[in-house]
């Protein structure tokens, strides 16, 4: 096992005090760190804007449609953001996932020659092609419906797990040839992850004049391909995934030219389509 994080050196890295992030706790073990930070949406202590929890293990850790997302003690890196955007009209949240995918890819970049790219809605694909899923992202809205509505930002990524360790279909950095570290990987991905929050809110959710869109479209593996759509009710929609709009909704043209535009809360599983 790799060695424990260490929420004071993280703290310090990240500079006085902790950068733009008003807390850094890291624990050992807990359910889900998504689960932790909605649970401190609301309430006498409620967590501030731009808190972050990160656990070492994860026994319950959750993906998008209550999918099981898997780490083991050491090797993955898993952590929850919570924010208060209350720059944003909260209809616009829905960019979160894409903007903590494009925090990954960039994070990824600076530490490591890694091939990484997003496939959209929430996942981070690393490796040459064909490549595999190295991290995922589990955005979630928690507290009422006033002041206190806080945006929850989960991200798990697979860093010093061996390749026999992984889930099917699944890779990681050290399974790609680099092992830069998991706490170098969380504070780039930390320090990306800030910049981005600010460049949203200075825009007021609007990710177009953000130049966000250009980033995500220019990241974004998906885009170009055939895919096959599963949305909910066993309805599926096939062709080529041709943009990312400003709603973060994803454009897919069908062979007779109709294009059907769906939302990442929405679909099931996004495939390459079988030719
Ligand atoms: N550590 C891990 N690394 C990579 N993948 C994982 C890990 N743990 C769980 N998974 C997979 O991630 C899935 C949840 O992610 P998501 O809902 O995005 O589905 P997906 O399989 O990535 O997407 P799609 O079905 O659209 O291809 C789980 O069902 C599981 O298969
Ligand atoms: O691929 C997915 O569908 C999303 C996976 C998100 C996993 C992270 S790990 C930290 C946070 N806590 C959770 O329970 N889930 C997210």
């Amino acid at each position: 096992m790799a060695a424990p994080l260490d929420a004071d050196a993280l703290r310090r890295t990240l500079g006085p005090p902790s950068g733009p992030w008003a807390s850094i706790d890291v624990v050992t073990s807990t359910g889900s760190t998504n689960a932790d930070l909605l649970a401190r949406a609301t309430g006498p202590d409620a967590a501030p804007d731009r808190t972050v929890l990160v656990a070492e293990h994860q026994d319950a850790g959750r993906g998008r449609r209550d999918r099981v997302w898997e780490d083991r003690a050491g090797e993955g890196l898993t952590f929850s953001v919570l924010l208060r955007p209350r720059e944003i009209a909260p209809e616009r949240w829905g960019w979160a996932p894409l903007l903590a995918g494009l925090a990954l890819v960039g994070a990824v970049g600076e530490v490591s020659s890694v091939p990484a790219a997003l496939k959209w809605p929430n996942d981070l694909l690393l490796g040459a092609e064909p490549a595999a899923k190295g991290a995922g992202i589990l955005a979630e809205v928690g507290g009422g419906d006033g002041g206190d509505r806080a945006l929850v930002i989960g991200m798990g990524v697979n860093v010093a797990t061996p390749a026999a360790d992984l889930p099917a279909g699944a890779t990681s950095l050290v399974a790609e040839g680099v092992d830069p570290g998991r706490d170098v990987v969380l504070v780039a991905v930390l320090r990306a992850l800030a910049d981005l929050d600010r460049r949203w809110r200075d825009a007021h959710g609007d990710v177009v004049a953000a130049g966000i869109v250009d980033d995500y479209r220019a990241r974004c593996a998906t885009l170009g391909r055939e895919v096959a759509v599963t949305l909910p009710g066993d309805r599926r929609l096939e062709g080529r995934a041709v943009d990312v709009d400003r709603d973060g909704r994803l454009a897919v043209r069908a062979p007779d030219g109709d294009t059907t535009v769906v939302s990442a809360g929405d679909v099931v599983h996004v495939r390459p389509a079988a030719r």
